[in-house]
């Protein structure tokens, strides 16, 4: 690429010392013959240089792009081995912006940029070398505008580097509002907000917009000067120049050479604003791209992790002393909890909403990893088996299930891309989900975003079809039918039972209904398991219990005590 582009930059270079010799020889001597050889040499110059130019597009275009794919992949690859509370502090747009936009302005800078400004500045040095060895006084002139050149462009990047990055941070926060109001609009319809969504939109747009304005005046500010200083440069050689001729100091052929090569600069010093401008875009966009890949993967394999294997696996499931805090919370959620599922077992947890349900049951397949403490499978840390291997025999559903844009079968076989059109059948009938055969294309409906709408149920349906199909050792389960209606959750519950028997569960319990799924109860309560046995016994036994389960008994009056039956099992 580089090689293409100097010689493209040398032919047009030697195309004005052919012009000097054509001015002081054949022109001078009226020899019609010599000026055919230097046409003809001109020529060659100019398709030398022209198919230089194809090369160069040609083989950057093709380096360039690879290279934006390339890095494009590898954040992609990093963000998915980020841990969870990597993406609970980032807005999405924000990375939104960096995978698209950031990797862009790189890849315009290493194609175009990185290219004209090593080839610009060659040229530059090897002209000005060519001009003093010309007519040195002029050539020394050229050499000292060099100066201002330098001193602005000092100026220009320090200011326009500060800007570059405010804008990109602006866009970034305004891609994240696109995306949450896309996302919420159902909400933002229901309540009517639209006119102050809107005024919210146009104050983040107007953000972006009076940023940009900022940076072309900057950039329009400078851009002059850099025009300026060649043609300033141009009109002195043209007046000096001329003098010395007159009083024979050169000829007019060096002239012409002289003035034509200093024409040629004209173009790459005005070109520096412009390669400056898109440098710092480019290192700003490295930054923001490095902030994502200089962020460690924090829940990895450990050194000599060992794999989990199905067939020896039992599924018995023990949290000890397991303690977790958020980071950046002073406030721990879970503060030693021990705990003890036997292999097969259902075991449901219960606390007040915050009391840290969702967040025990993500450390089972490491979404988190505890900050004390340790959650064994089989004797085994969690922490000391494959990433791969845990959550192959640790699935997961949550209250909150996630769709992505594929087709049903897609969707159902992410945690199990080998399964069968029989096993998608058995898990959709575990989880009541037949009706995706009534779907226009059945299995192969494109569902999640941009696809066919389903209604809450019929996706957290979907989502527990998800976490069967992969015929899990350990099934961890976040209130998974709190959608459903009391009639399909009894038919989910019945088919689930099944499925359970040979399974060890966790579920995380809402509605006193499912509770008849589990075999025991664990309450928690301030961040420890405070009780654990079977419904009736804590319904019996526990105050705090019947409490939690009180607000939500209206649907299951059979599960609560004091006359009204208890559903023990
Ligand atoms: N990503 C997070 N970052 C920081 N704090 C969090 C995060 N997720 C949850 N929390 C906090 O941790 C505590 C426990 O939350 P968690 O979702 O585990 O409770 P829960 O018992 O499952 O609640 P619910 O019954 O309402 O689903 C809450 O105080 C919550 O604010």
């Amino acid at each position: 690429m580089l090689v293409s582009a100097g010689l493209a930059v040398g032919a047009s270079i030697v195309v004005p010392l052919v012009m000097q010799r054509v001015v002081d020889g054949p022109v001078r001597h009226h020899d019609q013959n010599g000026l055919i050889w230097f046409g003809l040499a001109a020529l060659a110059l100019g398709a030398l240089e022209a198919f230089m130019v194809f090369l160069r597009r040609w083989t950057q275009s093709y380096a360039s792009l690879s290279m934006e794919a390339d890095v494009r992949d590898d954040l992609y690859a990093h963000m998915q081995k980020l841990p969870l509370t990597f993406h609970d502090r980032w807005q999405s747009g924000q990375l939104l912006s960096r995978a698209i936009t950031d990797i862009g302005s790189l890849r315009r800078f290493l194609s175009f940029g990185v290219i004209y400004l090593i080839v610009n500045v060659c040229q530059y040095i090897v002209v000005v070398v060519l001009l003093i060895r010309l007519y040195p006084p002029l050539g020394a002139l050229v050499a000292l505008s060099a100066v201002p050149l330098f001193l602005i462009s000092r100026q220009f990047a320090k200011r326009f580097l500060r800007v570059s990055r405010q804008v990109q941070d602006a866009q970034g926060d305004l891609a994240t509002y696109v995306e949450e109001s896309a996302h919420g609009i159902r909400a933002v319809k229901a309540f009517g907000r639209r006119h102050h969504m809107f005024t919210r939109f146009t104050a983040n747009a107007d953000k972006v917009y009076q940023l940009a304005v900022q940076r072309a005046r900057l950039d329009s500010r400078f851009a002059p000067l850099y025009e300026l200083i060649p043609n300033l440069s141009l009109a002195v050689i043209i007046v000096v120049g001329a003098v010395a001729v007159v009083q024979h100091h050169m000829t007019l052929g060096q002239l012409v050479a002289f003035a034509t090569l200093q024409m040629g600069l004209v173009w790459p010093v005005e070109s520096l604003g412009w390669i400056l401008a898109s440098g710092q875009e480019a290192m700003t966009a490295a930054d923001r791209i490095y902030d994502v890949f200089d962020t460690e993967p924090t829940v990895v394999d450990r050194p000599g992790a060992i794999d989990l294997r199905r067939d020896q696996l039992r599924g018995a499931v023990r949290f000890s002393d397991v303690r977790f805090s958020y980071p950046g919370s002073d406030t721990p959620v879970l503060s030693g909890i021990d705990l003890d599922i036997a292999p097969g077992e259902t075991m449901a947890l219960v606390g007040v909403t915050g009391s840290g349900k969702t967040t025990a049951v993500s450390l089972v397949p490491r979404l988190y990893d505890v900050t004390g403490g340790r959650i064994t499978i089989d004797g085994h840390d969690v922490r000391d088996c494959t990433l791969d291997s845990l959550r192959r025999n640790v699935a997961t559903a949550f209250e909150e299930p996630i769709l992505f844009s594929m087709s049903v079968r897609e969707n159902l076989a992410l945690g199990r891309p080998d399964a069968t059109d029989d096993d998608l059948a058995e898990a959709l009938r575990v989880a009541q989900a037949d009706f995706v055969y009534e779907l226009p294309w059945g299995l192969d409906t494109r569902v999640g975003e941009q696809g066919l709408s389903l209604s809450g149920g019929q996706r957290q349906r979907l989502a527990l079809a998800r976490a069967v199909v992969s015929r899990p050792k350990v099934l961890v389960l976040d209130d998974p039918l709190s959608a459903l209606d009391v009639n399909t959750e009894a038919l989910v519950e019945e088919a689930l039972e099944r499925v359970l028997a040979g399974t060890t569960a966790l579920l995380v319990v809402h509605r006193p209904s499912t509770v008849a799924l589990a075999d025991r109860v664990a309450l928690l309560e301030d961040g420890r398991i405070t009780a654990v046995g079977t419904h009736s016994e804590l319904l019996a036994t526990v105050p705090s219990y019947r409490a939690v389960l009180s607000a939500e008994a209206d649907d299951r009056p059979d599960l609560l005590p004091e006359g009204k039956g208890v559903a023990a099992r």
